[in-house]
């Protein structure tokens, strides 16, 4: 039994639109997914569906082998957190520590456990500095970062991130890398859409492409980003190890070292 599972979901907005046409897959604990697509392919649309801030048209959602059907998006937030596209849509407290510790308070932890748990999430998200600072002293990425520690300090078995490498640096992209494999070897699943390829390719071992409404292609980044017609039909580029690779004439490449090896070998 997977952690999480859709099934032939379906999602049709209430003015009519149908952004999400029959997607089924699977998700295990200790994966981390990357889902990418063209702008509109309904990316947002199907991680929302997974924590039940919209709930299917058709088909089901399910949340370790039970429906989640019945379920409200709170219940099923404590399993599957989502951090926002935006952050600002997320935060609401006047400092990072507040924000951080906002759900936990909501759990009724103990006053300890929650500062145990806020320093050790701010300290995996690059805040452990920032605890007493207001939110929006910060610039946009790092607002960003104070989103996915308030997501993680809550505990949830699947962590979806929605866009967190948008306006990122090369720096904080490497810290989402680091918090996303720390997560994994926990036992986590993360699911993370993004538009940046060369962070799919360098992080993601499990790759779902998304266009037209509906999942096109659930594979490793090789079977993803060497399908010329998948990659033309989503609008996708290839990353630039790729590219280079194509010039040279070699095929299946990832990494500059298989390059180099099929080069001189
Ligand atoms: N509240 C809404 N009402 C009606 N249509 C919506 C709503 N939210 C999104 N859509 C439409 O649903 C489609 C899928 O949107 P979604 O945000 O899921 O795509 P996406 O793949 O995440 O795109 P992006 O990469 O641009 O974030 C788009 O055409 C969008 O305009």
């Amino acid at each position: 039994m997977s952690y999480l599972e859709l099934a032939n979901v379906s999602y049709t907005y209430p003015n009519g639109f149908e952004a999400v046409r029959d997607v089924s897959l699977k998700v295990e604990l200790g994966e981390s997914v990357a889902i990418i697509g063209q702008n509109g392919a309904g990316k947002t649309t199907t991680v929302k569906l997974m924590n039940g801030l919209l709930k299917p048209t058709q088909g089901e959602v399910l949340v370790e082998g039970r429906s989640a059907k019945g379920a409200t998006t709170a219940e099923i937030s404590r399993s599957v957190g989502y951090v926002f596209q935006n952050p600002d849509d997320q935060i609401f407290q006047e400092t990072i520590y507040k924000e951080i510790a906002y759900g936990l308070v909501s759990q009724k932890l103990t006053k300890e456990l929650i500062q145990q748990r806020v320093v050790e999430v701010a300290a995996l998200c690059g805040l452990a500095e920032s605890l007493k600072e207001h939110p929006y002293n910060l610039p946009y990425s790092k607002r960003k970062f104070v989103t996915i520690a308030a997501v993680i300090a809550m505990d949830p078995q699947v962590i979806i991130l929605d866009e967190p490498t948008a306006g990122q640096d090369r720096q904080s992209t490497e810290l989402l890398g680091q918090i996303i494999d720390q997560l994994a070897q926990k036992g986590k699943s993360v699911i993370t859409i993004t538009h940046d390829m060369e962070f799919v390719a360098s992080q993601f071992k499990r790759v779902i492409v998304f266009a037209n409404k509906a999942k096109r292609k659930d594979g490793s980044p090789e079977q993803i980003f060497w399908d010329e017609q998948l990659l033309k039909l989503a609008n996708l580029k290839q990353p630039y190890i790729c590219q280079l690779a194509k010039l040279l004439g070699k095929t299946g490449v990832m990494t500059i070292e298989e390059l180099l090896e099929r080069s001189f070998k």
